[in-house]
């Protein structure tokens, strides 16, 4: 039997009732489905809500989902040793007839993936409880911010754990991740190994997507940061006040005690003023006219070994100074928040400046973000690797390059497939704005034909280059694939003075192609096509000189 992904649970879990389980959560118990007279409780350890990761002493819960519905698997759940299901009444139908063995209770509830968190959390007794919680929305830095967030609590002498897109990280055991945000019944899991690892602090990225699928219900955070919203997700959400909403549910008094806003854009002024629990307010660039001081302002921003310097002023006067290692506004605000969201955790201002003082300043390395592959020098170009792939994203990442690109902005980059179509031109466009040289190919096609996302990059890029054109600036645009091409073409062919950005996929290692997962790492492939030139101008001097 596979699963289709490990999970990171308690070695040890108190055994809880079903019984106690369906009164808590009133949940009816499916009829015929109770253990005999005399059989004794049924009792569960830890939930899951994937057949295929399922262990013994799971509570499994059928949720009914857009592709199947789970109760299709409670068998073979129960076959793997879960000892009661949790669905809903289509479920329970579906179970009514499925010959589950004797004495495998069946809850009900209406909406199980509504309950499912809180269930869990229930099972696992609670761990967000025993954690101080720190979680981050928005559309674009959320892993960075967390990372640095993670880097400031252990300079302050926490042990941290981490949830996001790269990881999931419990006291020593490391699972890189599936999605940002995991289904609650891993979230939960995870949260239970961290206390039970000794843990204190969780850093964690939550995602639009799991606040409107009730993952990360059952979590009441000690404090909440939002980042900024720009166009991403449409596809999921609808339109970008559904996407608002949904991060906004975080700033609500059912999951969160306190939030910190970075105010840099319009959205962060509606989520500071939307926010249902007390929020302190982050400016991280020049105030719009008439605007009211932020809480905290960011100031003095000045270059500081591959980032930025940068002082945090309170207006009760309060303010510390310090860095960070990854380059662009974009990181100065990245930073800046997770600094905020420490001392609105009631972090002393003194004991933060130490640490950071202490830790380098907010210096995590970010995999896949702003990763420099190759530094530049000695006659080869600067390659980075970023995992920018919205418009957004795009344009700052580029705009944090060409300060300290002395020839050309090279840039790589394509969309991904299956996601939201509208941003595509925008992002060719955003591209040919950023960049000398332009170099269209595939990001993560998954079910679409690559052709057809790469055109659709390309429609907005070569109109942007016109009008590049027109005012009198010439970019290069082209069209490469598959990807490893494109970046081997990019490093190989650009000059000593130049930079390649190869945006998009980041950390990442596995590129879905039509349903088949290809191996396929941005920085090996860069890294492979700074070795070729090496080897390249290695050999041409060796003719030159036994010419
Ligand atoms: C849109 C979305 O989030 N869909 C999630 C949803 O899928 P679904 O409702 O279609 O579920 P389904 O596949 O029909 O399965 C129904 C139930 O049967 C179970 N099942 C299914 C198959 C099986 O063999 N055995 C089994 O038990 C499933 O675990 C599930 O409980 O529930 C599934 C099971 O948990 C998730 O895997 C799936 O995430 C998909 C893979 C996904 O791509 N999600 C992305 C969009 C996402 O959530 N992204 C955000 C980050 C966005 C960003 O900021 O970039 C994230 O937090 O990762
Ligand atoms: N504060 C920011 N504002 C705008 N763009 C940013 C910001 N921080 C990072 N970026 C850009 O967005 C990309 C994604 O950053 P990061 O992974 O930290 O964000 P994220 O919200 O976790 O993204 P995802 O949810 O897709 O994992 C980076 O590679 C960078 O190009």
């Amino acid at each position: 039997m596979t699963s289709p992904y490990p999970r990171i649970r308690p070695t040890g879990s108190t055994p809880r009732r079903v019984r106690d389980l369906a009164l808590t959560f009133g949940l009816e118990t499916m009829p015929g489905s109770t253990p005999a007279p005399g059989a004794g409780d049924v009792m569960v350890t830890s939930v899951a809500s994937d057949n295929r990761a399922v262990a013994d002493g799971d509570l499994f819960v059928a949720l009914p989902g857009a592709q199947a519905h789970g109760a299709r698997f409670a068998a073979d759940a129960v076959a793997r040793g879960a000892r009661a299901v949790l669905t809903d009444a289509a479920g329970a139908a579906t179970l009514a007839g499925a010959g589950l063995p004797a004495g495998v209770p069946v809850l009900v509830a209406s909406d199980p993936r509504a309950v499912l968190g809180p269930v869990a959390a229930w099972v696992y007794g609670e761990p967000a409880q025993h954690l101080m919680t720190f979680g981050v929305t928005g559309t674009n830095g959320k892993t960075t911010t967390t990372y640095q967030l993670d880097h400031l609590l252990r300079a302050l002498g926490w042990t941290g754990g981490l949830v996001g897109t790269v990881e999931m990280r419990a006291g020593d055991r490391v699972l890189p991740s599936r999605l940002t945000t995991p289904e609650a019944a891993d979230l939960q899991a995870v949260l239970a190994a961290m206390c039970e690892a000794g843990v204190r602090t969780l850093a964690m990225e939550v995602s639009s997507h799991s606040l409107s699928m009730h993952r990360v219900d059952g979590i009441e955070f000690g404090v909440v940061g939002f980042t900024n919203l720009s166009q991403d997700h449409l596809d999921f959400h609808g339109d970008l006040q559904a996407y608002f909403d949904a991060k906004a549910s975080l700033f609500t008094p059912e999951r969160a005690r306190r939030g910190v806003v970075v105010t840099d854009d319009v959205w962060g002024e509606r989520m500071a003023s939307a926010a249902g629990v007390p929020v302190a307010t982050l400016r991280t660039c020049e105030a719009r006219d008439g605007e009211a001081p932020a809480d905290w302002t960011v100031t003095d921003v000045a270059p500081h070994g591959t980032g930025s310097a940068f002082t945090l002023t309170h207006t009760d006067g309060r303010s510390l100074r310090t860095s960070t290692s990854l380059p662009g506004g974009f990181n100065v605000a990245n930073a800046a928040l997770a600094v905020v969201m420490v001392l609105e955790g009631g972090a002393h201002l003194e004991d933060v400046a130490e640490a950071l003082e202490g830790a380098d300043g907010l210096c995590a390395v970010v995999p896949g973000r702003m990763e420099v592959v190759g530094p530049g020098g000695a006659g080869e170009p600067r390659v980075v690797v970023d995992f920018a792939h919205n418009t957004d994203a795009l344009e700052l990442a580029l705009a944090a390059l060409r300060p300290t690109t002395t020839g050309r902005l090279v840039v790589v980059f394509g969309a991904t497939g299956d996601r939201d179509r509208g941003k595509r031109p925008a992002m060719g466009a955003a591209a040919v704005a950023g960049a000398d040289v332009v170099v269209v190919t595939d990001d993560d096609p998954h079910g679409e034909d690559p052709a057809a996302v790469r055109a659709a990059v390309l429609d907005g890029a070569r109109a942007a280059r016109q009008v590049a054109r027109d005012a009198g600036r010439d970019v290069a645009v082209s069209e490469l694939a598959p990807r490893g091409d494109a970046i081997a073409r990019a490093v190989l062919e650009a000059g000593p003075d130049d930079t390649v950005l190869v945006a998009g996929r980041g950390h990442e290692t596995i590129q879905e192609v039509a349903g088949v997962d290809l191996e396929l790492d941005d920085r090996v492939e860069a890294r492979r096509a700074l070795e070729q030139r090496t080897a390249r101008t290695a050999a041409g001097e060796e003719r030159t000189t036994t010419a």
